[in-house]
């Protein structure tokens, strides 16, 4: 799929934040194997802490249906540059993104690259640390 329609499919994810305190918007899609997109957007909470982000919102509701195996992810927000996802979303990508899967960060003027979980988190924590 190309990299511009599963953008303009985590924009259309973006009309649905419910951002009361940031009013800041974020969507992100996800592309699975079989080929099924899942939307999501960010969620804030007035205890802030408790926001899930757009793209934590797109994988559980993927991982929930029973869809793990992710070719491509977009997240998209009206950030200069491309957006840069937090800590959290970097740990939690990395518990479900391999070596192949796309993330595709973008923002709404356009612009975007496509980078892989060991480029955003180096280093991350996974299962195979927790084998003795
Ligand atoms: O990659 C990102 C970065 C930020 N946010 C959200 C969290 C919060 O609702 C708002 C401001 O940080 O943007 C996301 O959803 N994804
Ligand atoms: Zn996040």
């Amino acid at each position: 799929m190309d990299p511009k329609q599963l953008i303009e499919e985590a924009i259309l994810a973006s009309k649905q934040a419910y951002v009361p305190y940031s009013k800041f918007t974020v969507g992100a899609a996800l592309l699975t194997a079989d080929h099924k997109i899942y939307h999501g957007c960010n969620i804030e909470n007035a205890s802030y802490g408790l926001t899930n982000c757009a793209e934590r919102t797109a994988i559980f509701k993927a991982v929930s249906e029973g869809d793990k195996h992710f070719l491509a992810i977009a997240v998209v927000g009206d950030t200069d540059g491309p957006i840069s996802p937090c800590g959290a979303c970097r740990q939690v990508l990395s518990e479900f993104c391999g070596k192949d899967t796309q993330i595709i960060l973008a923002n709404i003027k356009g612009d975007f690259v496509i980078t892989t979980i060991s480029e955003l988190l180096p280093g991350s924590f996974s299962s195979k640390d927790l084998q003795k």
